[in-house]
């Protein structure tokens, strides 16, 4: 997979050649590379950011930099100044983004605290993207015709958002995408069983249950005696008991999303236990 990332600090991905992501590089998995925006810019100062139009405090990031550093690495020819002034108004669906994440065409995505929640739904699906493009926004974010040019283009562009907190630069949501995209590609994990039982993932997601490893007996506090029973069945009801147990006090969301369909009849009797209707398409608290 081929991975740019265009920031005002590109210095700062320099971790990539780390851990796992540093292995996948190695191993040709993964082609990545930090271009800084600066070098789009023609004005003495490298400046890349201007006042906000309509006020207030702070500054915006320019579309024309961004989109002189866009055009060359999405491989656009520099756009006449008729194309220049494209209504983006409206794209329309034929512009929509397609949720099958193309092979071969680039992915262009934003960070930005207003977008929808990037979730591991995204991830599995941009860990079969041939090429990302992210471009991390920094100040008060970047020009909101960007993203809306790029798409009438009939780029693929996301917006996501990692989490409803506001950090001060797009790098480290970069970050976190990147992870939780490139671990699931073929070939990055060592052990590849073990993204298969992860939280979040696949159809029926719930929270993993807890892990524990040895000694049996840590300062006093033992691991559940099921754990070392040998008895792979029970083995695997507890841990699913304890995931459902787990998310519906956490994430009671993810339980109401639930299939009833797809739960076995432990399932449900489990669910039941906890204090929810299983009768009906998916699963409802019952004190609610
Ligand atoms: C200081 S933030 C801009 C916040 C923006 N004015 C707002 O209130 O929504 C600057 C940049 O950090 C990144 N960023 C901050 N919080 C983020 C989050 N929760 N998820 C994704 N990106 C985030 C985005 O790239 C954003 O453009």
């Amino acid at each position: 997979m081929k991975i740019d990332i265009v920031s005002v600090f590109p210095e700062y991905f320099e971790v990539m050649n780390l851990s796992l992501m540093g292995k996948a590089q190695a191993k040709g998995l993964l082609e990545i590379k930090a271009h800084n925006l600066r070098d789009w810019t023609h004005d003495v100062h490298h400046s890349v950011d201007d006042t906000p139009v309509g006020g207030g405090a702070g500054m915006v990031m320019k579309p024309e930099v961004w989109s002189e550093c866009l055009d060359e690495l999405l491989g656009f020819s520099q756009p006449s100044a008729a194309t220049d002034a494209v209504d983006t108004s409206d794209p329309g669906d034929s512009a929509a983004p397609d949720s099958s994440a193309p092979s071969g065409a680039p992915v262009l995505i934003f960070p930005n605290p207003s977008a929808p929640l990037f979730t591991q739904r995204d991830a599995t699906e941009l860990s079969h993207a041939d090429h990302l493009l992210f471009g991390c926004g920094r100040y008060e974010g970047y020009d909101a015709r960007i993203p809306d040019y790029y798409r009438a283009q009939g780029v693929d562009v996301r917006e996501y958002s990692i989490g409803d907190y506001v950090l001060n630069g797009g790098e480290v949501a970069v970050s976190v995408m990147l992870e939780a995209i490139t671990r699931l590609m073929p070939g990055f994990m060592g052990n590849p069983d073990s993204i298969v039982e992860e939280s979040y993932t696949g159809e029926g997601a719930l929270l993993e249950h807890r892990q524990y490893t040895k000694p049996a007996v840590w300062r006093g506090i033992a691991v559940p005696d099921v754990l070392l029973s040998g008895d792979h069945g029970k083995v695997d009801r507890f841990r699913r008991d304890e995931a459902l147990a787990r998310t519906a006090e956490i994430r009671p969301d993810l339980i109401a999303a639930l299939d009833c369909k797809a739960l076995d009849k432990a399932d449900r009797k489990t669910l039941m236990a906890l204090g929810w209707e299983v009768s009906a398409a998916h699963p409802r608290r019952l004190a609610d």
